[in-house]
């Protein structure tokens, strides 16, 4: 992850600028390119083609200058870019709070989805405007572009969370997210007004 200010911040507001993704007072950014995802795909040629086709950004995260820290409360508002890599939807890498502490996440623009997994049972959250995707202690979390404009959500988490990122490439997160196919579609009884999302379980690959 990113430096963090190791210095307490005063009582402040903070704006957030849709249009330029950008918040004010800001601090630590991060941009992850599709290099920065290895191992995560379930296609690793369709991944390496990717990479070697202009590596894109897949994401950006923004944080307030709120430090990484026990006892804070930070901040981070995360854009996922629409796209899909070898039919898997983009997505966060995802990680676990070592610690096992809660978050919050709410939808700000585009279409997403919160898949939360505990290591035995899978949970999906479908994120629109306004939505507040709780993920309890213990449940790792990624989040998924599912629409075809960018995915923006408000972070909040206990500041010494943590991001443990082995976790996931260890245990997986219980389901992979594609994007559904007119056949998959048809054959999930879907009707075209759905998610337009098709689960594959981790185990399957
Ligand atoms: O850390 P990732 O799994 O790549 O997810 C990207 C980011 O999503 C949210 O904004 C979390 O609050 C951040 O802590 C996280 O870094
Ligand atoms: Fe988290």
């Amino acid at each position: 992850m990113s430096e963090y200010s190791p210095l307490p911040v005063p009582p402040m507001s903070i704006r957030f600028d849709p249009a330029a993704g950008t918040l004010s007072p800001e601090g630590p950014t991060l941009t992850r390119r599709m290099s920065d995802l290895e191992g995560l795909f379930r296609d690793r040629a369709a991944w390496e083609q990717a990479v070697a086709d202009g590596d894109p950004v897949v994401y950006s995260v923004v944080s307030s200058q709120v430090p990484e820290v026990d006892r804070e409360l930070p901040q981070s508002i995360t854009t996922i870019q629409p796209g899909a890599t070898g039919g898997e939807l983009w997505m966060t890498k995802g990680h676990q709070h070592p610690n096992h502490q809660g978050e919050i996440y709410l939808g700000i623009s585009g279409r997403g989805g919160l898949l939360m997994f505990d290591g035995a049972e899978t949970r999906w959250v479908e994120m629109t405007p306004g939505t507040i995707g709780y993920m309890p202690p213990g449940w790792a979390h990624r989040s998924i572009n599912i629409g075809s404009e960018p995915y923006s959500f408000l972070a909040v988490y206990p500041g010494g969370a943590g991001h443990d990122y082995g976790w996931v490439l260890e245990h997986g997160m219980g389901l992979r997210v594609l994007a559904a196919t007119d056949d998959n579609t048809a054959a999930n009884g879907n009707t075209g007004t759905d998610t337009g999302v098709e689960f594959v379980a981790y185990s399957g690959d």
